[in-house]
């Protein structure tokens, strides 16, 4: 089956950093998968990569059959392939309400952006309270529940968070995974950045270990490793020292 994004031998860096050195993956048309690995490693430009904030140097990205290599970021955002990037600091003064209705500026977007805005509200109730407050007083949390509610507002074909839990508490972090768990369960294709790789198997179908800008890893949901399993590919081989 054609896969959803075909991502192919991708170089990409900034400058004259390489970051990215020959790194592959693949999604199902039906498909979510987790990104892991050490930090700064490239998952969060291989994300860049694919939103075409930063060109890749060489090859391929597919989406759903179309090529979109070097494609502008509007043009990727007009095709569904939306990004929650990490820490999105949003519009300050800006209130909630308003700042969901603009992320729906998209031609692809405007058609039923009263539905997205009432299912955002739906699944963070936080934000329907809080409609006219202003993105800079939000907690850390409800910045992310906005941050994600933004990118449902353009209406995602494929959508790929950012870690998005990164500093929360654990409650907060249970919520925003069960949040993110309906939005796959509403049949949108998710890419999740998470250092916890439980977290991520239980969001996602198949995991992807980035270490040096490459893939090193596959990991399927229904071959799951065991915690001990888990802990060598957090601490590698060495164990946990
Ligand atoms: N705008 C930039 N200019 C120069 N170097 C950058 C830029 N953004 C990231 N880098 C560097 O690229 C490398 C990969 O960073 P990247 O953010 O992709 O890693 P990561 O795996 O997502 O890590 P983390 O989990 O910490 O976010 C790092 O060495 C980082 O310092």
């Amino acid at each position: 089956m054609m896969p959803l994004l075909d991502v192919r031998d991708v170089q990409a860096g900034y400058g004259d950093m390489r970051v990215l050195h020959g790194l592959s993956l693949h999604i199902g048309p039906q498909e979510s998968i987790g990104l892991f690995g050490p930090n700064g490693h490239g998952k969060t430009t291989l994300l860049k990569t694919i939103s075409s904030l930063v060109r890749p140097t060489a090859g391929s990205i597919t989406f759903d059959g179309t090529d979109i290599t070097g494609r502008k970021p509007p043009a990727i955002v007009e095709a569904g392939l939306i990004h929650a990037p990490q820490g999105n600091t949003l519009f300050g003064n800006m209130r909630i309400a308003e700042t969901l209705e603009l992320a729906a500026f998209s031609k692809r977007a405007s058609t039923g952006a009263q539905r997205r805005l009432d299912d955002v509200y739906a699944l963070f109730p936080r934000l329907a309270e809080r409609k006219t407050q202003l993105a800079k007083t939000l907690s850390g949390g409800e910045r992310q529940m906005l941050s994600i509610g933004c990118a449902l507002m353009c209406a995602p074909r494929l959508l790929m968070l950012d870690e998005p839990t990164l500093g929360l508490s654990p409650r907060l972090k249970e919520e925003l995974g069960a949040a993110i768990g309906e939005i796959s369960k509403s049949g949108v294709p998710l890419i999740v950045v998470e250092q916890d790789i439980e977290f991520l198997l239980s969001l996602t179908d198949r995991l992807y270990l980035v270490e040096h800008g490459v893939v090193v890893r596959e990991i399927d949901r229904a071959s799951a490793p065991d915690h001990e399993e888990v802990m060598r590919l957090y601490f590698g081989e060495g164990g946990t020292h």
